[in-house]
């Protein structure tokens, strides 16, 4: 295993800190030889000045990081017996790999019991509703009472899977006590790593070869993965890319393991400032770091450069090849024709129509240490392995007559042609925005999937998904720790976490639709009206039953690569049990989620595996429309669920219960927003000339709401406790979840209802437009600050602008009628305006989206709102008179 520590003992543990020119650590262990693990802390710092002009801090001393707060958990210890672990189907002399914890019952037993105490109090609260069925409007009151009866169900749904949360991490020392061998070699299995892209301008090509650079030089024996980038644009552009991202590895990877780098993408590696120097040769570090910049620069340059190279390469090609008149082809550097996209689009070269395309970019290495020897290597990387894994370039072939189904064709492509090329036992997949932020991330997952206990009977292991773009406030609830952290535990205590889609270690076999261990027939029929037509894949699917997988030298004759064109044809997949009981499903919006469940449905469990340094880090939508759309073709695709075959109601009985509570949760949570959107509209009352009330005696109401809406406050900051998020994040989610009800939720209930009632297509996934590159003094969250008008905005700004004119009327009101109204009708109105209030404060991430650039400063919605308050109330009060006055026989 290319660990630190195994790389670091051949290193030169050379520490002599004055070549540097500045002393760079001061600690007394320096002297003797370096041992980051017994340096506690960051020892001293010094900045010296990188190639690129910018500081290069570099800090000595143990990487450890803190453990994160651990108060609120305990250690679940389970004594497994070697008899205990052949009956769970383990091999009696594997050791335990993962640690759990499970919520401190000092936290846990209160948290239950106010959960129990809040149902209590809806029921007696809609019981109480019922009996006074007094209200001025009787349909509004009966519309409202089955709000209520809804809001309890659907709450019910969404915490009753949470009793039980527990937390899960990898113990990494006991896996390499297990399968690293004296030799310094590793019996590990082997991993496919795919990458998935859709276009190289909506996704920047400098991202996705980051998240290939940080798959390159992971911390997982080079031999015994691989790495597919699946590019469904089919670009020449990618192809070039990963080539010269192939070069910039020869260094980049090396110099990873020599220095310990974290995280080993090097755009946010590059970034990231006052990062703790932990490996083993800090003299050369220096060097090293400003070499490798300057190449990471120009390899920069190069990938900037690479349409008008491409375009300049063809243009000499179609020169000198093609006479007058024939259509202008797109060359690869080797002189051959690109049988993808072209940059003049054609039938059978343009997006959406062309070939499939496999391009074995690296070979598998050979054993020996050098892979790359013509590329000579200026840095001094003795004893350091320098080879890269196998590294494959794919795109699907297309054809306008057929489907694609989007992100999930894509991955089940990459599923067959990886099980030609390298058959992995264990498949992981990375969204082109993401990469790895911990190089044990690999490892990570094979503590869950090779654990004696449950190994056996885990599909996937899922890991949290962070994202590094979003603004510090977080305003559209971009980090979801609310799900991913709070939710996801929870999972992990009943049958596991759901799949999220990226950042996701799977077992092969349950992807192909085999039934866990347990219930696993002794025959299971492997042919081609499950699988599809191609006699190799199936023979792949055998071999893998049998756990057996060939990372070997490639035979790349003709018969080979006809087979790879087929089953990554666009049709490949016709009349096939591909996308529906076999690999990742299609015809949702949704691909992960239905996935996941159709793969927990099977009896599959799954983990959710955190670390103390993110694993995973990508970007996410910080603009407030593409983040809605985001909310849309998720919403969509987990009612999209409910309608389908993959309804969990449906489910046979390997699903657990809870979890079918969950999954059914899924499937529902959206329409409680149609509720919402009616609450939402109440304020329009204030402009009635008369008091309506929804439920009399109102006091008594509106005391019972607080209580209730107080309940599931404190049940959340219960909750944010064990789940170790922060206020912030708790209470974005809630206003987040407030401005979806009004805009994306009911947008993607619509979708649904005309899909039904025409029987069309779904939802169709809009690729979220990532982030493009900034310029280093332009503002990072300028996206965060651009209003782009879209009409599911319309119900959202139509709740705030009644609110506030609500607010500014009941104001006036209050100016003119103020003395005369009886003291109850004040309270009254007191209380409607509490309701407001609570509302506005609900929808504030909205209202700065609506104020644009001005939103910079968020503290103006202090005078905007006011202002507005005043302007309508005196707007009320003009009107007022003038009714008064001319029209006398009028009331408002
Ligand atoms: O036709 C397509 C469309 C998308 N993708 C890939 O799918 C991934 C996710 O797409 P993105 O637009 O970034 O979606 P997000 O909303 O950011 O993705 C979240 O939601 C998706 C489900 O809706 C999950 O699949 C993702 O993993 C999850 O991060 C990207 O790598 C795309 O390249 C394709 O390969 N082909
Ligand atoms: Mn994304």
């Amino acid at each position: 295993m290319s660990s630190p520590g195994a790389n670091g003992g051949a290193a030169r543990e050379d520490d002599d800190p004055t070549g540097l020119g500045e002393p760079l650590l001061t600690n007394d262990d320096a002297g003797g030889g370096f041992h980051p693990e017994t340096l506690a802390t960051v020892v001293v710092a010094t900045t010296t000045t990188a190639p690129n002009g910018g500081n290069a801090k570099v800090m000595k001393g143990s990487m450890k990081a803190e453990a994160k707060d651990d108060r609120y958990w305990v250690d679940v210890h389970r004594e497994v017996t070697a008899a205990a672990d052949l009956e769970n189907g383990g091999d009696g002399g594997r050791p335990l790999m993962f640690r759990e914890k499970k919520v401190k019952p000092a936290l846990l037993y209160p948290y239950r019991t106010l959960i129990l105490i809040r149902l209590i109090a809806v029921i007696l609260f809609i019981g109480w509703r019922i009996k006074h069925n007094n209200s001025d409007v009787m349909w509004f009151w009966t519309t409202s009472v089955v709000a209520d009866v809804w809001f309890a169900f659907s709450w019910l749904l969404y915490q009753m899977p949470k009793f039980n949360p527990i937390k899960r991490s990898p113990d990494l020392d006991a896996l390499r006590q297990y399968y690293d061998l004296p030799d310094g070699d590793s019996i590990l299995p082997a991993i496919d790593v795919f990458v998935t892209t859709a276009d190289p301008i909506d996704e920047p090509v400098l991202y996705t070869m980051n998240s290939i650079l940080s798959i390159l030089a992971v911390d997982y024996p080079i031999d015994r993965y691989a790495c597919y980038l699946s590019d469904d644009s089919g670009t020449l552009i990618e192809y070039d890319a990963l080539a010269e991202t192939a070069k910039f590895a020869a260094l980049w990877a090396p110099f990873c393991r020599k220095h310990s780098i974290e995280p080993r993408a090097p755009e946010s590696y590059f970034q990231r400032e006052g990062m703790i120097y932990n490996g083993k040769s800090p003299s050369e570090f220096i060097n090293d770091y400003r070499h490798v910049n300057v190449e990471y620069q120009r390899y920069k340059a190069r990938l900037e450069m690479l349409t008008s190279t491409i375009r300049e390469r063809s243009n000499f090609y179609n020169n000198i090849k093609t006479t007058k008149g024939d259509v202008n082809a797109t060359w690869m550097a080797n002189g051959t024709q690109w049988p993808g996209t072209w940059l003049e689009p054609i039938d059978n070269h343009r997006k959406g129509h062309h070939e499939g395309v496999v391009q074995v970019v690296l070979e598998p290495p050979n054993g020996g240490k050098t892979q790359h020897d013509n590329i000579v290597n200026p840095l001094n990387f003795d004893g350091i392995d320098a080879r890269l894994p196998m590294l494959v370039y794919m795109a699907r072939g297309k054809s306008p007559c057929y489907d694609h189904n989007k992100k999930a064709g894509n991955l089940n492509a990459q599923l067959r042609v990886s099980a030609l090329l390298s058959n992995a036992p264990f498949v992981i997949n990375f969204d082109c925005d993401h990469y790895i932020n911990d190089s044990r991330a690999l490892q990570a997952a094979m503590c869950f999937m090779l654990d004696s206990r449950e190994g056996d009977n885990i599909a996937f292991v899922q890991f949290p998904q962070r994202f590094e773009n979003v603004d510090p406030t977080d305003r559209y609830g971009n980090h979801n720790r609310v799900f991913f952290d709070g939710a996801m535990y929870a999972l992990n205590g009943i049958q596991g976490p759901s799949y999220l889609g990226t950042g996701c270690m799977f077992r092969r076999l349950a992807l192909y639709g085999i039934d866990p261990p347990r219930w696993r027939p002794n025959d299971i029929l492997v042919d081609s009206s499950k699988f599809g037509n191609s006699i190799p894949f199936l023979n792949s699917v055998l071999q893998s039953l049998k756990q057996e997988s060939h990372i070997s030298p490639l035979n790349l004759d003709d018969s080979f690569i006809a087979e790879m064109m087929l089953v990554i044809s666009s049709s490949f997949d016709i009349g096939t049990d591909w996308g529906r009981g076999v690999g990742y499903i299609y015809e949702m919006a949704t691909e992960d989620m239905v996935t996941g469940f159709r793969i927990h449905k099977q009896g599959w469990h799954s983990m959710y595996c955190t670390m103390d340094v993110d694993t995973f880090c990508g970007t996410a939508p910080i603009n407030l429309t593409e983040r809605l759309y985001q909310i849309v073709r998720w919403a969509g695709g987990s009612v999209e669920m409910f309608f389908s075959h993959n309804n969990p109601l449906l489910a046979g009985c390997r699903l657990h219960p809870m979890q079918r509570i969950v999954y059914l949760n899924y499937n529902i949570y959206p329409i409680t927003s149609l509720f919402l959107l009616l609450y939402a509209l109440c304020p329009v009352m204030w402009l009635l000339p008369e008091e309506i009330l929804i439920q009399r005696p109102f006091t008594r109401y509106v005391v019972f709401l607080i209580i209730i809406i107080a309940l599931i406050h404190t049940i959340g900051i219960m909750e944010i406790k064990w789940a170790g998020t922060k206020w912030l994040d708790w209470w974005r989610n809630e206003q987040f979840f407030m401005i979806a009800s009004l805009s994306a939720y009911p947008t993607a209930l619509l979708h649904i209802v005309v899909k039904l009632l025409t029987r069309g297509k779904g939802i169709r996934f809009r690729v979220t437009s990532k982030q493009t590159k900034v310029e280093d003094n332009e503002d990072k969250y300028a996206e965060m600050y651009e209003m782009r008008w879209v009409p599911m905005l319309i119900p959202a700004m139509v709740a705030l602008f009644s609110n506030t004119m609500a607010i500014g009327v009941a104001i006036g009101k209050a100016i003119v009628y103020g003395g005369v109204w009886p003291k109850t009708q004040r309270l009254h109105a007191m209380l409607g305006l509490l309701f407001n209030v609570w509302l506005m404060i609900l929808l504030q991430p909205f209202a700065l989206a609506l104020i644009g650039r001005w939103s910079k400063k968020p503290s103006i919605l202090f005078i905007l709102f006011p202002v507005a308050f005043v302007v309508f109330a005196l707007v009320y009060i003009c009107v007022h008179v003038f009714v008064v006055n001319f029209f006398p026989s009028m009331e408002i």
